[in-house]
């Protein structure tokens, strides 16, 4: 399948500083892939490639099989900044109208992309008594316009409540499903490991760790933590025979196990039979799996 991005040993160099350093990286179509990485690490300089912005010191970008800031890659790569700022005097219709005049598309779509991102009731109101969230989905109707193959969101929920978040990602979901490729920034991890694909962790400017949660995991091979639910007064006899549990005031244990002893520490709680009322295994959270690779890299 062709890539919808394919980034080659990308290097990128400002007076002194190395913001990226021989990245290579591939995103397919329908790929919901999230960018990782503490401030600095390089994220908007990769993205700032990707549109065109800022040229590479070398190797390569290929976005739709063209170069970034090219005709075709215009027309097919949307981006949406952190804070996307509007005239406050515009209402979220005529921005919409304008922006789609631009694109050299038909201003009557307006009401459906604005309808698309839940915001059909204000489309008449301006956007200046709109919510940060509200102008956050005016900024993803924008660029949604022209039916674009990848979109570059940066940090794109920053400051959206919950439900947005969701209906945010939910929409996100449905590009994807059309085939759009779809390369966001987050420092919200619990979202990300939520609702993308593929995970990519910058560690000043170097590429340290891709691929799925799976991937990452193993990878990673961070311990699994259990937690185990005993029958009254048998909580300390369990303990006992499991090394390294602890039980907390609420009388569960909790022990934690290398990822390959995993099976047989459970086969070893089994065996504790009906004085073992319940077992919770909580593998490494994305959390827990990015301070690995970015404590890794010092940082
Ligand atoms: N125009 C510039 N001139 C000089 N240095 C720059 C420039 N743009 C970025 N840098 C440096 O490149 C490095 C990467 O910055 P970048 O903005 O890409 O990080 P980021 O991962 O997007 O961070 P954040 O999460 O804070 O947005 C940093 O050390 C930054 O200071």
């Amino acid at each position: 399948m062709i890539s919808t991005l394919k980034i080659s040993s990308l290097t990128k160099r400002f007076d002194g500083v190395s913001a990226l350093t021989n990245v290579s990286l591939a995103v397919a179509p329908g790929q919901r892939v999230a960018l990782l990485g503490h401030n600095g690490a390089g994220k908007s300089t990769m993205m700032k490639i990707i549109l065109g912005l800022i040229p590479a010191s070398s190797g390569t970008v290929e976005v739709l099989g063209a170069a970034p800031g090219s005709a075709v890659a215009r027309a097919g790569v949307a981006y949406l900044p952190e804070n996307a700022a509007f005239h406050p005097a515009l209402t979220g219709e005529e921005q919409l109208r304008y922006y789609l005049r631009l694109r050299g598309e038909k201003p009557a779509q307006a009401l459906a992309l604005l309808d698309r991102v839940g915001l059909a009731h204000a489309a008449r109101r301006r956007i200046g008594t709109y919510s940060k969230g509200m102008r956050q989905r005016v900024g993803l109707a924008q660029a949604l316009i022209g039916h674009p193959k990848l979109l570059v969101l940066d940090e794109p929920t920053s400051g959206l409540d919950p439900v947005s978040r969701r209906d945010f990602y939910a929409l996100l979901d449905g590009l994807a499903a059309e085939g759009a490729a779809i390369l966001l920034s987050s420092h919200a991890l619990t979202e990300v490991e939520a609702r993308t694909d593929h995970i990519l962790i910058l560690a000043r400017g170097r590429l340290v760790a891709e691929g799925t949660l799976a991937d990452l995991r193993r990878v990673a091979s961070l311990p699994v933590a259990m937690t185990v639910t005993a029958h009254n007064g048998h909580a300390s006899a369990i303990a006992a025979g499991l090394p390294g549990a602890r039980i907390d005031a609420g009388g569960l244990l909790h022990l934690t196990c290398a990822q390959e002893d995993k099976l047989s520490t459970l086969a070893r709680i089994a065996a504790f039979g009906p004085d073992v009322v319940d077992i919770d295994v909580i593998p490494p959270s994305l959390e827990d799996i990015y301070s690995h690779f970015s404590q890794r890299e010092g940082q």
